[in-house]
């Protein structure tokens, strides 16, 4: 099953609320992994069902970054604030390297997730 992380800087959670509601068909069938407080959101204000890891301070990205190091994951929203630095810099940036590797696409904007999620929408119905 396609397996999906959503990821959000506090500032980005209400874009990420916006997007997983307009993409909730495309993104329902999926297996959907979050960090603890993204995830929560997610679940709070929408259908979808989120596995949710630690909170992203807590550990969160690194547990998603695992996931990838094991080919277990197909793509990653991650919504980053790009204005406020975080106390935990070195997981995100482990986390981008990471998807670098294994060639994981990982959409850091609403535009870039936008085509990652129709990508993977159109892939489904071939
Ligand atoms: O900090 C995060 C990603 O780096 C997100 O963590 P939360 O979803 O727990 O807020």
């Amino acid at each position: 099953m396609t397996r999906v992380a959503l990821i959000a800087h506090d500032d980005e959670k209400p874009e990420m609320i916006d997007l997983v509601r307009e993409y909730e068909d495309v993104l329902s069938p999926f297996d959907l992994v979050g960090t603890g407080t993204t995830g929560k959101r997610i679940m709070e204000e929408t259908a979808l069902d989120i596995e949710r890891k630690q909170s992203g301070p807590l550990g969160g990205d690194t547990q998603i970054g695992a996931e990838v190091a094991d080919d277990r994951m197909d793509a990653i929203v991650f919504l980053r604030d790009p204005l406020t630095a975080q106390p935990h810099e070195p997981d995100i940036s482990a986390l981008l390297r990471i998807c670098d590797v294994h060639d994981v696409p990982m959409a850091t904007t609403r535009t870039s997730a936008e085509y990652v999620l129709d990508g993977l929408a159109a892939d489904g119905s071939e």
